[in-house]
């Protein structure tokens, strides 16, 4: 045991604590690490992963995506067969260590859009989260490094008006921030063509609209060249507190409710765990349940504690406790698809830590005394664009009507999916939000010559229509659920991955980009709408950024959670992780999920008095 506050099966079973949080992921251990200031409140984590330190695999950020597929970090899970995908079952990549998929995802920081990340409710707008995005980072020098500045002619605040770039930035938070300062030889020419091509610079991305290019920053600690993952943020700074109790390799396997007979609601008085897949054990808590087990696990642990759609419930032959329809509904992704491009001789990619000895032993031996160097690095040029700026009017415009045609003849969509799509056309139609983000690459995925450099270009759907769900498949809660989020089902999100693609081919024949290229490798050659749609099914690939399934809404709009994170019919269970994203954000979603935890620590504490 290697602080005070892990524990051991014998200290937590039978133990009772004020709060328990379930996932000690990315929210669950910033809202630990919140509600346990009060050294009079006793808290207790319960983590279905284990607790792994000084880890190459996960510190060193050029590491990223090597620890994706062991079990040793990653629940081994997949999508069931998805028809919009080629009939393909897809990796579904997310962390189970302590940390949860912050110590596997990669590492780009970018905040959410100015919009609310459920409908409108009350208190989730962007100024609402404000306080809390800037509470959790710290940002040295926010323009000091900045290379989408460096290497445009010009640059542009664009975001809100009257936003400035230090009133979006935070000073002094847990979670250290930086720009990378390695650039390979493919960013400069691809920051110009897209400049070339009317993407202006963003100088104040963080302002609440993050149109155009820009660089995000990466959650690496830019003096030790370290990767920080909630447990380096949120856990190991605190983890001498007697009042916080965290046991890992624990999975919990259902909340116990009872009711109360005031208010009528469930009230949760413990939880029964399964610790490394051996007996069943049980907690009791005071206070309050907070689920924060990501938006695959949360609505798996709501289903098996009997809080779910009623029917699907008693089919598998469980107890309906609270009849909440919504659960494991609107599984929302970012849908990416990509061209793969060989660079002419010389051009020096990230490639080159592999195919150059002498050069990976340097730069090792660099990063190993200095925390500094080419292991730090990692691509963070974004541009997110409107599709008004990639497609002409008269074309957007009845793509437009078509697709609200199609919404309109559905038959099944919900109240919740109802009032997305009316949000989501609306977006579109305004034309101002983002709808494709585009990445950059530096190294092959596609490496047909090992003696060469490759860079990949990607584009993703940020406002998918598509949507599916996660629902668990029988009453063993040591089995997977089904995850089905159901990629590219809806016409629309077909065709926006088509535009971005015709938008990648554009931007490969622009200048200076076009003169560093030698040749597309995949797919190879031109391909005509029909071909290219089939390459997109059979390749395109989750951003896994998986929110929704606990959505923010009223229950009578199939939604799950309240504004103030309770979920209904219940007076003391709360989720907050990303599953309550009702609404899918234009972002890479880590600050976005951090926030969510800083709020509803804030949230709790107000409530009960602490
Ligand atoms: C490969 C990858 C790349 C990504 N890249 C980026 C990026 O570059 N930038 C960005 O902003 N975002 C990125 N993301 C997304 C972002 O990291 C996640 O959306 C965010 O971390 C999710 O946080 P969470 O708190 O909802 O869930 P998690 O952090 O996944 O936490 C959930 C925790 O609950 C635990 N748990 C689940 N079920 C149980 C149970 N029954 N009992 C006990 N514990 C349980 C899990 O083990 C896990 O630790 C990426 C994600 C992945 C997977």
């Amino acid at each position: 045991m290697s602080s005070p506050s892990m524990s051991d099966i014998h200290a937590f079973n039978g133990a009772t604590f004020d709060y328990i949080i379930i996932g000690g992921g990315t929210a669950g251990l910033a809202i630990a690490n919140r509600l346990s200031e009060n050294k009079d409140i006793n808290v207790g984590v319960l983590e279905a992963g284990l607790l792994v330190e000084n880890d190459p695999l996960i510190d060193v950020p050029r590491n990223l995506a090597m620890n994706n597929g062991d079990p040793k970090y990653a629940w081994m899970s997949s999508t069931s067969p998805q028809p919009g995908a080629a009939g393909r079952s897809m990796p579904v990549i997310r962390g189970k260590i302590l940390g949860g998929s912050s110590a596997l995802n990669y590492m780009g920081w970018s905040t959410t859009p100015g919009r609310p990340v459920a409908n409108n409710a009350g208190g989730w707008d962007w100024n609402s989260l404000l306080p809390f995005l800037t509470k959790i980072e710290d940002v040295p020098a926010p323009e000091r490094d900045d290379i989408a500045v460096k290497f445009s002619a010009s640059s542009e605040h664009i975001g809100r008006p009257g936003v400035s770039s230090d009133i979006a930035v935070g000073k002094g938070g847990p979670v250290k921030t930086s720009h990378s300062v390695i650039t390979t030889d493919v960013v400069p020419p691809y920051v110009k063509a897209w400049n070339a091509m009317d993407q202006k610079t963003n100088a104040n991305p963080f302002g609440g609209l993050p149109n155009g290019l820009y660089s995000a920053r990466l959650s690496v600690d830019p003096q030790t060249g370290k990767r920080i993952t909630a447990t380096a943020a949120y856990y190991t700074p605190v983890s001498a507190r007697e009042n916080l109790k965290v046991l890992t390799g624990a999975q919990v396997t259902r909340i116990i409710f009872k009711p109360d007979s005031g208010t009528g609601k469930r009230v949760a008085v413990g939880v029964e765990f399964s610790v490394q897949g051996g007996g069943i054990y049980t907690a009791s808590v005071s206070k309050e349940v907070v689920l924060c087990a990501g938006t695959i696990g949360t609505p798996a642990i709501l289903e098996l504690s009997g809080v779910g759609d009623k029917e699907l419930l008693t089919k598998l032959g469980i107890p309906c406790v609270v009849n909440v329809p919504g659960v494991g509904q609107n599984l929302h992704d970012h849908t990416f698809t990509h061209a793969h491009f060989k660079a002419v001789p010389g051009i020096r990619t990230f490639d080159d830590l592999q195919k150059n000895p002498e050069f990976r032993a340097a730069e090792q031996e660099r990063y190993n005394k200095t925390g500094q160097g080419w292991f730090t690095g990692n691509d963070t040029i974004l541009i997110f664009s409107p599709l008004n700026k990639l497609l002409d009017e008269p074309t957007l415009s009845a793509k437009i009507q078509s697709l609200e045609a199609t919404l309109s003849l559905k038959k099944n969509t919900s109240g919740l999916l109802a009032r997305q799509y009316e949000i989501q056309l609306e977006w579109l139609k305004k034309g101002n939000l983002p709808h494709l983000e585009f990445i950059l690459f530096s190294a092959g995925v596609v490496k047909p010559d090992p003696e060469a450099s490759y860079f990949m270009l990607a584009t993703g759907v940020q406002h998918p229509f598509s949507r599916g769900s996660v629902h668990i498949q029988s009453t063993d809660p040591l089995q997977q659920p089904v995850i089905d989020p159901c990629y590219l089902t809806e016409e629309f999100d077909v065709f926006s991955l088509l535009t971005g693609f015709r938008t990648i081919e554009k931007l490969a024949q622009t200048s200076p980009l076009k003169e560093i290229i030698a040749e597309q490798v995949l797919p190879p050659g031109e391909l005509g709408d029909e071909e290219l749609v089939q390459y997109i099914r059979q390749s395109c690939t989750s951003g896994s950024h998986y929110m929704g399934t606990a959505s923010m809404a009223s229950l009578e709009l199939g939604g799950v959670v309240s504004p103030n994170l309770k979920v209904h019919g219940t007076s003391n269970l709360r989720v907050a992780d990303a599953s309550i994203i009702s609404v899918p954000v234009a972002a890479h979603i880590q600050a976005t999920v951090y926030a969510i935890g800083e709020k509803a620590a804030a949230l709790i504490k107000a409530e009960n008095g602490h």
